[in-house]
């Protein structure tokens, strides 16, 4: 039996524990997160990261600080009146919302709990009730984006094998090329358009799954390579420069990424990269799918011209980590500086945006939207 997929969040006995993503593929560490601060270092660190996993944790850091301030004796000072509670939770939600700026699950999830707290204190309850309420808000952010990952890959692999009728022949495989990670790691499991390639190859109908390294970070050839070989999945790793010779050189038959923002008319920012491969998409004709929850849809904005876009440290685009020699039985962790020492002028945006007319279809839990011909926007009334 294939071993299950890593999880990128654990809670256990009372403990909250993340993989440190950092260290993987060779090292699997979890390291704890016992403080609302814990949580920020480690989504703004990228210790965690992906638009739903650091929703999740984020949300359930909240559920762990309320948790343990129950257990605590004497009782701390918030928890002795709505207003003291108040007066605590709501600097925690908008510092943890800060941690990264671009992908809106984050700030969704800590409006949900910020929503909670306004309205349970409304509606006249005490504190204890007001704590239990967000207890459970939290522990939802989580808990409800497993069911929803499956939902969504099963709505855009059936559409694809709708797509093009060929693709549903038993003896044709279907080969994507994705971008970054959105599996398990980047989620609260399953994945986005990782659940969708983990789709077609559970209903036997993926012929193979590439993926880009996704340079700086390397999301790609460390997590998206490892999750695909433990889920034993057919798959071929491509350096971001080689998208137009994959097209040029094989069938592929679409692309499919995930989100970190879709704005109302179908903009969308992702990894750095996947404006290239939707341009090069576009050339050969070659669907192009963004799959992602609802909540990383931004109703607010019109277009992505509106989303901020993240700029990483420089030095992360100087830096390349790895283990030395790991089939050597080396397991020593090392960073190593792939530019001159006082580079200057270094440009790391961690996301581009998609123009909507570059995408063929937007996929979430609720469906399907599907860009018109001639239209350069989608209506995702149906979807959100
Ligand atoms: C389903 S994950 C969405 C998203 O998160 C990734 O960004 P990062 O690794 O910087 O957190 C990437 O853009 C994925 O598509």
């Amino acid at each position: 039996m294939a071993p299950g997929p890593l999880a990128s969040i654990r809670v256990s006995d009372g403990k909250l524990e993340i993989v440190n993503q950092l260290l993987l593929p060779h090292v699997t560490e979890y390291v704890p997160i016992a403080s609302i601060q814990d949580a920020h270092d480690a989504i703004k660190s990228m210790k965690i990261r992906g638009a739903p996993a650091i929703a999740s944790l984020a949300s359930l850091s909240v559920v762990h600080h309320l948790s343990e301030a129950l257990k605590a004796s004497p009782t701390p000072e918030f928890l002795v009146s709505v207003d003291a509670l108040r007066a605590h939770v709501e600097p925690i939600l908008s510092f943890l919302s800060t941690a990264r700026p671009t992908a809106v699950n984050l700030s969704a999830a800590t409006k949900r709990l910020q929503n909670t707290l306004t309205s349970s204190i409304a509606a006249g309850k005490d504190v204890s009730a007001v704590v239990a309420d967000l207890i459970a808000e939290g522990n939802l952010v989580s808990d409800e984006d497993v069911g929803r990952n499956k939902e969504m890959s099963r709505w855009g692999g059936e559409w694809l094998l709708q797509y093009n009728s060929t693709f549903a022949k038993p003896t044709v495989g279907v080969n994507v090329l994705t971008v970054c990670n959105t599996g398990s790691l980047a989620t609260s499991g399953y994945g986005t358009a990782l659940g969708f390639i983990t789709y077609l190859h559970e209903t036997k109908k993926l012929g193979r799954a590439y993926f880009t390294q996704t340079a700086p970070y390397h999301q790609g050839s460390r997590l998206t390579a490892l999750e695909l070989q433990i889920l034993q999945i057919p798959s071929t790793m491509i350096c971001d420069t080689m998208v137009g010779s994959l097209f040029q050189h094989h069938d592929i038959h679409a692309v499919v990424v995930g989100a970190d923002r879709v704005a109302r008319n179908g903009d969308t920012a992702n990894k750095i990269g996947t404006y290239n491969a939707a341009v090069i998409a576009t050339r050969h004709r070659i669907p192009f799918i963004v799959v992602a929850p609802i909540s990383t849809v931004d109703l607010s904005i019109a277009d992505g011209s509106q989303i901020p876009i993240e700029q990483r440290p420089p030095i992360e685009a100087c830096l390349v980590r790895g283990a030395l020699y790991p089939d050597q039985g080396s397991g020593e962790q090392a960073v190593v500086m792939i530019t001159p020492p006082g580079l200057d002028g270094i440009y790391n945006p961690s996301f581009d945006v998609t123009p909507a007319e570059l995408i063929t279809a937007i996929v979430t839990e609720k469906g399907v939207a599907v860009r018109k011909d001639g239209e350069n926007t989608f209506d995702l009334s149906a979807i959100v």
